[in-house]
Parts: structure tokens; sequence; C-alpha cells
């Protein structure tokens, strides 16, 4: 069980507001992204997205195979740069910059100090402890060793993970590991914790045991969820669902 004293004693400033969505309580997304384009030579990947994410929602990405699902993600996250448009981030820590209007080396350092990821699998460390993968973002952002991994702590055992600390990843369950990841994307409390097919690798009640951690970990603590997921039950948790087909939002782009 995640307790809010518990995740917000490193964090005062924040005015976290714990609880239910409420998107009226607050005046700007934590994500807006206008006309967003992006190609790859003749293939048109995004022709045109604008998206709204909030503070305190989850929101699910859906659409074929191909549709720009993955490339949308990685436009919002600052991971690609969009040919054209806008991608406004409003962090209450660090105010608003357009992500779009970044060179790489900035947007990389913006992901890391207002962004969480979590994927199917491959981006925790196999010859790192559990423990070190989820203080690792902290200590890349400079945070020291002993402090990062106590802080690393904390959320591995609001993560249901205590007693895991000193495992390596071949000694983790699936839905451990995944548990481990959703730690290692919120332990530097960010604005928006982006989740690629999260539950792909999982069984149907594991997958429904790291949807819960990831819904109470982030939206249930007024943080913006955004999962990319083809898996309708998956969705079904989320708050609203983006469709998007041909690189277009067809259903659900704004509140
Ligand atoms: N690096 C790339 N080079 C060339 N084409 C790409 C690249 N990345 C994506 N594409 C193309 O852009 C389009 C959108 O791809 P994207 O990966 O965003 O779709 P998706 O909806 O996430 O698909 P999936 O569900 O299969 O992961 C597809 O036609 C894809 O082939």
């Amino acid at each position: 069980m995640i307790t809010n004293s518990d995740l917000h004693r490193h964090h005062p400033a924040h005015g976290i507001r714990p609880g239910p969505p409420s998107r009226t309580g607050s005046a700007r997304p934590a994500l807006d992204a206008r006309g967003l384009t992006k190609t790859y030579g003749p293939t048109v990947a995004l022709a045109g997205v604008g998206i709204e994410l909030w503070p305190g929602e989850a929101v699910a990405v859906m659409g074929a195979s191909g549709s720009g699902k993955s490339t949308l993600l990685h436009c919002l996250a600052g991971v690609l740069a969009p040919d054209s448009g806008a991608v406004v981030l409003h962090d209450p820590r660090h105010g608003s910059l357009d992500l779009a209007g970044l060179d790489a080396e900035e947007r990389a350092a913006v992901r890391l100090r207002s962004f969480g990821f979590v994927f199917q699998q491959g981006l925790l460390l196999p010859e790192l402890t559990a423990v070190e993968n989820v203080a690792l973002p902290l200590m890349l952002g400079g945070v020291e060793r002993r402090a990062a991994q106590a802080r690393a702590a904390r959320w591995m055992a609001a993560l249901g993970l205590t007693g895991l600390e000193e495992r390596r990843l071949g000694q983790l369950s699936g839905g451990q590991q995944q548990r481990v990841a959703i730690a290692r994307a919120q332990v530097s409390d960010p604005v928006v914790v982006f989740a690629d097919e999260p539950t792909g690798a999982l069984d149907s009640s594991t997958s429904g045991e790291v949807m819960s951690a990831l819904l109470s970990s982030t939206r249930d603590r007024g943080r913006t969820l955004v999962v990319v997921s083809h898996d309708p039950l998956v969705a079904d948790t989320c708050d609203r669902v983006v469709h998007l087909a041909d690189g277009f939002v067809v259903r659900g782009g704004g509140r």
C-alpha cells in the first residue's frame, strides 16, 4: 500500500492532491501537444496530432499496429523531436517549456527530471541489484548513493517489494520485475509516467496487479500516466482512451 506521507516526505513543495482525478482543479495540462507531425521517409507516422494530458489522469493510447502510438509516446516524452508542432510541458518545479524546441541533450535532461518510463522489458540492468536499479535515475541526477538507495528502498516498499532489494533481475518474477521498473520510474517523482505495453509480457492476473500499482503510484497521487497498450482490459482501467489511426487522433484527444 502506498501512503502519501511516505512518498511526499521528500517533496514538500509539490502540493500533491491525492485521490481521484479532478481535472477541473488543475488550470493547465501537464502536457499539451499541438499539431505534431513526424515522417520517416515516405511514411507518415504522425499526421497532425493534438492531445492534452492532465494532472491526475490515466490515459490509454490505442490503435492498430503502425497507427503511430510509439511515435506519439516518444514525441510526448522528448525521446524524439517531431518534425513540426509543440509539446508544452508544465512542470510545477521547473516551469513550462516546449520540448519540441529543445536539442537532444536538453530533452534528455528534461526526461530525467520530469518523466518516468516503464516499458514491456529491457529498461532494468541485469548486473545491478533491484534497489540499485531503482536508485539509478537519482544517482544519474547527482543524488549521493546512500540517499538514493534509501529513497529507492522506500519506493520498493511502497510497491510491495520489501525484502527483494538485493536480488538481481533473474531472481525476480515478471510481475516483480515490472514493479521494480515502476519503482524506478517513480523515484524521481516525475510529472508524467509513460508506459509502453507495460503488461505485454504478463499473464492477466499479474497484469492487473501491475496496472493497479501503476495507477496508484501515478494517477492517484495527482500525476499523469500515459499507457500504450493493445489490451482492452488495460485501457478499461484508465480514465480516457485516445484512439489513433494512420497518424491521426480519431477519438479522445482533449478533455
Ligand atoms: N525508425 C523508423 N523508421 C522508419 N519507419 C518507422 C520508424 N519508426 C516507425 N516507423 C513507421 O511509422 C509508422 C508508425 O509506427 P509506430 O511504431 O509509431 O506505430 P505503433 O502504433 O506504435 O505500432 P505497433 O503497435 O506495431 O508498435 C509505421 O508505419 C512504422 O513502420
